[in-house]
């Protein structure tokens, strides 16, 4: 850059660094996609095409930053990236890694879309666009639990969900009986009305909607017990 007498401005940037010795991860969210993909008409409540979509993306990106990474996993509008303890990508600086792994999902997202959304094309008025930031975990036990958390979360989610738009598209309820029919219900309660209901066994329902997705540093795609599995999934770190 060159010198001028304007370039005293530089002094007012602040970097922040991520402490050294830590777990980063960065999480990425699709903003107000609720509204995406009622536009786009994705299927209820698990559009295949826009999980696949989400994993391709989150796998290039897990490519080019493979030496940094441990692994990404995902589920719905999210993908988490965790980078290993030692990593010193972009000097461990903030804002660098949180805006380039944003930017070059995003891209991603936008040049993949026709390859999993055949029929319909991408429209400037309703674009995807996604939200980053970067935590940091101090050790191996609360990045397992971090990963254990969106775990977790998907399980929650994807229950509810199948269970509530079951009971709308095979019961004929409204979605507010659907709601009152679950409310209060724990885990196993929501299984049984799917089952004697809505005839369906939550366990045959396909992994990626029940498990998320997991990319490894190699670039596979995973739908697995991420807790069943959690110490083998960090042994090396
Ligand atoms: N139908 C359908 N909707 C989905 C799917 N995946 C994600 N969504 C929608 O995306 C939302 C993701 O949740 P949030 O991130 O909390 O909602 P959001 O509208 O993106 O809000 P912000 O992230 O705060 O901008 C879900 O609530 C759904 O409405 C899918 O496979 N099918
Ligand atoms: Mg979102």
């Amino acid at each position: 850059m060159a010198n001028s007498r304007f370039g005293y401005v530089r002094d007012f940037e602040t970097h922040d660094t991520l402490l050294p010795q830590t777990y980063i991860v960065v999480r990425i969210d699709g903003k107000k996609f609720h509204e995406f993909s009622k536009h786009y008409d994705f299927a209820k409540p698990n559009d295949e095409r826009a999980l696949r979509l989400m994993n391709a993306c989150a796998k290039n990106v897990v490519m080019q930053y493979r030496t940094d990474l441990i692994l990404a996993y995902g589920e719905s509008d999210e993908y988490s990236f965790i980078l290993r303890r030692d990593s010193a990508l972009f000097n461990r600086r903030s804002d660098k890694i949180a805006t380039l792994f944003v930017s070059l999902f995003t891209a991603n997202y936008v040049s993949l879309w026709p390859k999993f959304f055949t029929d319909r094309a991408l429209d400037g008025k309703h674009l995807p666009y996604f939200d980053s930031r970067c935590v940091v975990y101090p050790n191996l036990t609360a990045v397992k639990d971090y990963l254990s958390w969106r775990f977790v979360d998907t399980h929650i989610n994807n229950l509810y969900n199948t269970a509530f738009w079951q009971l709308i598209q095979k019961c004929g309820m409204t979605p507010q009986e659907s709601e009152n029919r679950l409310s209060g219900t724990v885990s196993s309660e929501k299984q049984e009305i799917l089952f004697k209901d809505c005839g369906i066994n939550y366990n045959n329902e396909p992994e990626m909607f029940k498990k998320g997705s997991l990319v490894t540093n190699k670039g596979a795609i995973l739908h697995i017990d991420v807790i069943k599995q959690i110490d083998e999934l960090f042994e090396e770190f």
